[in-house]
């Protein structure tokens, strides 16, 4: 089957210039799983994106927070795909849980933002996930599938999407999905993928877990089956974010 592991790094809205010339200095010396054996993508705040892509290992790529949903133009504040491409930007991070929640980003509006980006030859990085009030009402795979289905009804090419499930109770509280929480979800999330994109895309496309993955406990998560990586947050600003890159290696079918 051979999905490869991934792990990017969402520095969400944090850093000085110094703090991330430190960040980076520390991903460029340390020793990690080679390209065949895990996919890192760090991303930081758009300002910070050039910078960090000159100065970043050839083996780790960056990812842009967010782009545009059409063509750019008369739109204040926005940075668009073509300008990532321009860029050579490879990767975007689309319907993160805090942009659905803070700028209230629809399902539809995420999945025309990923389709517009793929049209421009972005990969995404597509986030989905539940809030606890879903999870205890027992909807947490009706949400999930409704945010992919949002995704799947613009797309029809899954290449290069990977999926992040973060179940937004578990990012930044510290409180990590348990491995057979996160098993679960992502068994119904390719279920999902198998019953309405086919067979070969719920096969290949990864479907990483975020929410509190840190250095401790990444090993057991990344153990289950259908946990192809992480979505890091707060610990992709520390050197643990090494850790749970290594941690690519505890899949045996790599
Ligand atoms: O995109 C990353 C997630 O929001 C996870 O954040 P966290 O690791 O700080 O919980």
């Amino acid at each position: 089957m051979g999905r490869k592991f991934f792990v990017g790094g969402n520095w969400k809205c944090n850093g000085t210039i110094e703090e991330v010339k430190k960040i980076v200095t520390t991903l460029n010396e340390a020793e990690v799983p080679s390209e065949d054996v895990v996919e890192v993508v760090v991303s930081p705040p758009f300002v910070f994106l050039p910078f960090v892509k000159s100065l970043l290992r050839s083996d780790f790529q960056v990812a842009a927070q967010n782009c545009w949903v059409r063509k750019g133009g008369a739109f204040t504040g926005e940075i668009s795909a073509e300008m990532l491409v321009n860029l050579g930007v490879p990767w975007v991070i689309l319907g993160h849980s805090e942009r659905r929640a803070l700028l209230n980003e629809a399902n539809e509006f995420v999945g025309d933002k990923v389709a517009y980006a793929l049209s421009q030859g972005l990969k995404v990085i597509a986030c989905v996930g539940e809030t606890l009030e879903q999870r205890e009402s027992g909807s947490t795979v009706a949400v999930v599938a409704a945010q992919t289905k949002a995704i799947a009804d613009k797309v029809s090419n899954w290449a290069h999407i990977v999926l992040a499930y973060e179940p937004v109770w578990a990012i930044g509280t510290g409180k990590v999905a348990t491995p057979a929480q996160a098993q679960e979800v992502h068994f119904e999330l390719r279920k999902w993928l198998h019953d309405n994109a086919g067979a070969e895309v719920a096969a290949s496309t990864r479907i990483i877990y975020g929410g509190s993955v840190n250095g401790a406990n990444c090993k057991e998560l990344a153990a289950q089956p259908d946990v192809d990586g992480f979505l890091v947050g707060g610990a992709s600003l520390k050197p643990e974010f090494i850790d749970i890159a290594k941690s690519a290696t505890v899949k045996k079918n790599v």
